[in-house]
């Protein structure tokens, strides 16, 4: 198999005895001598011929901070691409448009990618030295001269230079959700009379102000924690790294090179490149398989094989790579080297980001293996259960694996689709209603000509739902006035897509409901919901922390509900990042934060969430925004029925499971376990039943008192008549549940020890603020959901200040 690195050795032209990232030459950064800034980077070692590089790499220190949100790219980015490719050929379908097609299939990847890497890194170098404008423009121009002569419709075409500053438009307007969210978001008073918070409310909007700081600081004070971790972090130049020497030669290099030569090359380094993406995508997806929902691994891999580049910080000059982004932090627990070649661009952004949240802890080993996030203990949030509470009815319990029906499986050799022009090959996406439209056959042909491999084994006689009641989208699909991108995700109710509206091009996330009458009745009550939490005024900070809805529709017995898009959940993020060790002590409380306000606005609109876990927080591309997402099982106050099954199990407050009145403190309860989740990357609570989760909350936080006992309708389900916990013990000889008394008076286990990493050091000023994160879960796990901590008060907690 061919490495990365050969690959980039072989694209740059490198000799063996080219810099590694293990040159002792390189520039390298230490944690700071004392005295200086906690976790502060210094330069500590410079060789004197490396002035530039120098500057080059301070410079560099940054860019995974000021840019991580236009280095993060995601299908959605990719989607300009698409939008690009089709407004080009638009103007190439006037004439032999056949003819056309079957060329710009044979040729994109080489020619777009190509064209697009050099002209952005040709910009690049532009601003870098302002006195090779015009040879860069001269080069530029006799390029593309070139490439016009090589392209049969370049008349019509009409020059190339617009595509590319639509490129460029487009990546400009598409760097991160987040800015395109604000626009979108309306505001809202926050001048209102409805929260019994009002007097904290301006703390907040404060608050609000620090946040945003905040979110942008995540990566400087997860860098500074880097940098006082017990192994040191460093920061290198990474070998494909260009010297200035490169930097200025790289314009000779290309005009020497000859057309065939180059055409040779860009179709090498596209198969090299599809040839990584696959191999990538297929290790990802067979590991992902056993672990996590398949399609949630298709998303990422089929974002790499729709658009395998990222120009943008790539210093590139005609599709060689000569350059690395940026430089790569290498975290104390991954001292790997970063290779970057474009095709793995993005997964790169994605390690580097790691950064941002994985902290200098090593795995804990932990002795409570029950308590480590295992595919096993996933059960909590079962369908069983809401069978139980009657969310769902036994038809409605899945047959089989569902995503199989939504998942795109790559074939042993992909190869992309090719267009017949008399067998219309867009027949897969035909019984769309608007598939007809010239502008669902321009959406699909992007879709060919990026590669993106469709399911053959759909049948497109098949019904519309797989026996499980879920739609069989097909990517490219158009739905109503949406056309689906790639699948996200499927829970018990749905399956969950990204999608472009039609006409503007905004993406979108769709949740598609099962077509279940009891699974179509929750998605009415959830769209009720998010309506009603849309429209109660409050500080737009609290507000865009719950998911918004965009719209909602039917389409072939289904209800569709449309959100803005956001990028993975925290399950993913705590499963991809942190596996039993956790995400960075900041990133907890810049999340925590976070769901402390979208909690305050959900209470102040008298909605209980009650299924708050990190499967229903999403994160944004940069993650440093969190949104609470699935109010299918919200539900107003006066609402709420008693039952035991309420909330899936490894974060439902005692209450429920006793029989216990209950409200808003249930989700507090929850984002207690969470944050612990979070912090450790295990679940606080994993009991096995109901009756287990009583003796792990007694464990950690002591006996419970008799008055809510005996307010307790299920009480006698886990408690004698002394009211002695009767734990339930499975015989498996008598091959039935015997209940033996297990009284516990005093807690045992210390959320600290949970929390506390081992074999690890942990510097005094973490430790400060990994005790209050301590005191913060305790308070909002006490046992007494009337002394429980309110998100109001939890958003005064110090945990939640800067460190
Ligand atoms: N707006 C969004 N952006 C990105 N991903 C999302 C978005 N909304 C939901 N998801 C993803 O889809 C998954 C399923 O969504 P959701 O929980 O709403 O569906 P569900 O069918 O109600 O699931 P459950 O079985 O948990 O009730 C989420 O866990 C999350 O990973």
């Amino acid at each position: 198999m061919v490495t990365e690195s050969e690959i980039n050795d072989k694209k740059r032209g490198l000799e063996p005895s080219s810099p590694t990232i293990n040159d002792p030459k390189k520039i390298k950064f230490e944690s700071p001598p004392s005295g200086k800034e906690d976790g502060e980077v210094e330069e500590v070692a410079s060789p004197p011929h490396t002035q530039r590089e120098t500057s080059s790499s301070s410079r560099l220190m940054s860019p995974s901070r000021n840019q991580s949100s236009s280095l993060l790219r995601s299908y959605h980015d990719n989607n300009n691409g698409h939008r690009t490719r089709k407004d080009d050929r638009k103007d190439d379908r006037k004439d032999d448009r056949k003819d056309d097609r079957k060329d710009d299939r044979h040729s994109y990847s080489s020619r777009s990618y190509d064209r697009d890497y050099r002209d952005r890194s040709r910009d690049r170098d532009r601003d870098r030295d302002r006195g090779r404008d015009r040879d860069y423009r001269d080069y530029r121009d006799r390029d593309r001269e070139r490439e016009r002569d090589r392209d049969r419709n370049s008349k019509e075409r009409g020059g190339s230079k617009n595509s590319y500053e639509r490129d460029n438009r487009d990546n400009r307007d598409n760097k991160g959700y987040d800015s395109r969210d604000n626009r979108n978001r309306p505001s809202f008073s926050s001048g209102n009379n409805i929260s019994e918070d009002k007097n904290i409310d301006r703390k907040d909007e404060v608050g609000a102000k620090e946040d945003t700081n905040l979110n942008n600081d995540i990566i400087i004070n997860s860098e500074k924690l880097l940098n006082s971790a017990p192994q040191s972090s460093s920061i290198q130049k990474s070998p494909s790294e260009p010297t200035s020497t490169n930097e200025h030669t790289k314009p000779a290099i290309i005009i020497e090179e000859d057309e065939e030569t180059k055409a040779k090359r860009i179709l090498e380094e596209n198969r090299l490149q599809r040839q990584l993406i696959i191999e990538k995508y297929s290790k990802d997806n067979s590991q992902l398989q056993q672990q996590e929902h398949p399609t949630i691994t298709t998303t990422s891999s089929l974002s790499t094989i729709t658009t395998p580049e990222n120009p943008q910080n790539n210093s590139t000059i005609d599709g060689i790579i000569l350059t690395t982004p940026s430089t790569t932090i290498t975290s104390a627990i991954s001292t790997k080297a970063i290779v970057k070649s474009p095709s793995n661009l993005e997964s790169q952004i994605e390690e580097e980001d790691e950064s941002i949240i994985i902290e200098w802890r090593k795995d804990q080993n932990s002795d409570d293996s029950s308590a480590a996030l295992n595919d096993n203990d996933e059960s909590c949030s079962s369908e069983e259960d809401l069978k139980k509470r009657g969310k769902i009815k036994d038809e409605d319990l899945k047959a089989k694996p569902t995503t199989s029906s939504v998942s795109i499986k790559l074939p042993p050799k992909p190869e992309p689709i090719k267009a017949k022009p008399s067998a219309p090959i867009f027949d897969m996406f035909s019984d769309s209603p608007s598939d007809e439209t010239d502008d669902s056959n321009k959406n699909n042909e992007a879709l060919i000509d990026a590669n993106v491999v469709v399911n053959p084994s759909i049948n497109l006689s098949d019904n519309w739902d797989d026996a499980d009641g879920y739609y069989k989208f097909r990517v490219g699909e158009i739905m109503d006035k949406y056309q689906i991108f790639s699948p996200i995700g499927s829970g018990v109710f749905s399956t969950v897509v990204s999608a472009k509206e039609t006409k503007t091009n905004e993406d979108v996330v769709i949740k598609i409901i099962r077509n279940r009458p009891s699974m179509h009745r929750s998605g009415l009550k959830e769209i009720e919901i998010l309506q009603k939490i849309a429209n109660t005024p409050t500080s737009s900070n609290q507000k865009s922390h719950c998911i918004q809805m965009k719209d909602h529709f039917n389409y072939r017995n289904h209800l569709c509900i449309v959100f803005e898009p956001m990028s993975m959940s925290l399950h993913q993020l705590i499963k991809k990042y942190g596996k039993n060790i956790g995400l960075s002590l900041n990133a907890v409380r810049v999340y925590a934060k976070q769901l402390f306000l979208a909690l305050k606005h959900i209470k102040n609109s008298k909605i209980l969430h009650a299924d708050i876990k990190p499967d229903n927080i999403v994160v944004n591309e940069a993650k440093n925004t969190i949104k609470i997402v699935d109010f299918g099982s919200a539900g107003e106050i006066h609402e709420s029925e008693i039952t035991p099954y309420l909330v899936s199990r490894f974060y439902r407050a005692p209450e429920i499971i006793l029989g216990h009145k209950y409200d808003y403190a249930i989700d507090v309860w929850s984002v207690g376990c969470c944050l612990a989740e979070f912090f450790t990357g295990k679940f606080l609570f994993p009991g096995k039943t109901n009756n287990d989760m009583i003796r792990l909350f007694m464990e950690y936080r002591g006996a419970f008192t008799k008055k809510i006992l005996k307010k307790s309708e299920f009480v006698s389900n886990h408690f004698n008549e002394n009211l002695i916990f009767m734990k339930q013990e499975i015989d498996n000889i008598e091959k039935n549940v015997r209940k033996v008394p297990h009284d516990i008076t005093k807690p045992t286990k210390d959320i600290l020890q949970f929390l506390l990493p081992k074999n690890v050091t942990i510097p005094d000023q973490d430790m400060k603020k990994l005790i209050q994160l301590k005191d913060l879960i305790e308070k909002c796990t006490i046992l007494d959901p009337e002394k429980r901590i309110t998100p109001s008060e939890a958003l005064n907690h110090e945990f939640l200040k800067p460190f």
